[in-house]
């Protein structure tokens, strides 16, 4: 089984380069670490860069955990050719230009790319936010495919990787240590980056943000709501060339690994990805029904 320690990076392909870290520091509030042939790499924690963005074709490249050294990276490699995932180990170029020592990619079976990178850059500076978003780290990855449970089995059968909760077969939040997820699957059409999550230090900082979001004519996807499998309370909303990002407050820790039981929410009730709508009174004769987050894709 190979041992996923956390989450990494996401890398993204973006035409603007400017306005997409325009957008990612002035309003998302994400530092912009650096720049460095064709990329720019913006930080949100710890991490020397969290998100980074390359020059090109917009959309998702790849999303990356990272493994606890040298000889688990030499394992995942033996493990996935094992299991017929074809494995492309990185250059030192590829890897210098992810600031990590090394790494491997490979898709899911839906063609979602991911690497497995070791020894990922770290900043002992404090992060010199954008704005004061109240941004604490990158919290999450959602990805997009279109058989989440297969998602599952893939994630399950050959990593760390646990069920924390269903929202029927249309999403699987996932675990990798105490944080109720960290890996998301979200269903849709085709691969893709459903959303990146940053969490933020309090219920203030989301509601404020709403605020600052809307009088900056920024499209908010959804809420503020509170999602009932996390319990954090979330604000999706849409940045340039369609990323959509997540700001969440108050994400839950399973603690006890042991008795934890996956829960199984219903897709076709609202208050299954906000607890807080879907108990108004109904007043029209056609069922209100609303589709999950993004569903309509
Ligand atoms: C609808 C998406 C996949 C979702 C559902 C639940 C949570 C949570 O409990 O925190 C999320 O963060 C999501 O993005
Ligand atoms: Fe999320």
């Amino acid at each position: 089984m190979i041992n996923l320690r956390d989450i990494a990076y996401v890398r993204s392909g973006t035409a603007d380069l400017e306005a997409a870290v325009r957008f990612a520091v002035d309003i998302v509030g994400l530092q912009e670490q650096e720049r460095d042939d064709g990329a720019a790499y913006l930080r949100a924690d710890h991490r020397h860069h969290c998100l980074a963005f390359v020059e090109g074709e917009s959309g998702v490249l790849a999303s990356a955990f990272s493994l606890g050294d040298e000889n688990e990276l030499a394992d995942a490699e033996r493990q996935l050719e094992a299991a017929g995932v074809p494995v492309a180990r990185g250059t030192s170029q590829q890897a210098r230009a992810r600031r990590v020592r090394d790494l491997l990619a490979f898709d899911d079976p839906f063609g979602n790319r991911f690497e497995l990178v070791v020894d990922q850059a770290r900043d002992a500076r404090p992060v010199a936010f954008g704005r004061s978003a109240g941004i604490t780290e990158f919290g999450h990855l959602c990805v997009d495919a279109p058989d989440v449970r297969e998602a599952y089995r893939f994630w399950s059968g050959l990593f760390n990787v646990r069920i924390s909760d269903w929202i029927g077969d249309w999403a699987a939040l996932l675990r990798i240590d105490q944080v109720h997820h960290k890996l998301a699957v979200f269903r849709g059409g085709s691969p893709g980056l459903c959303h990146i999550n940053f969490q933020v230090t309090s219920l203030d900082d989301v509601m404020r943000s709403w605020h600052f979001l809307e009088e900056n004519g920024v499209e908010i996807q959804q809420g503020p709501g509170r999602h009932p499998q996390s319990t954090a309370v979330f604000l999706y909303f849409k940045g340039p060339e369609g990323l959509t990002y997540e700001y969440s407050y108050g994400v839950q820790l399973i603690e006890d690994e042991a008795s934890w039981q996956p829960r199984w929410f219903d897709p076709m009730h609202p208050a299954s990805i906000d607890m807080w709508c879907g108990t108004s009174k109904r007043v029209s004769t056609q069922p209100q029904v609303r589709r999950p987050l993004g569903a309509d894709r």
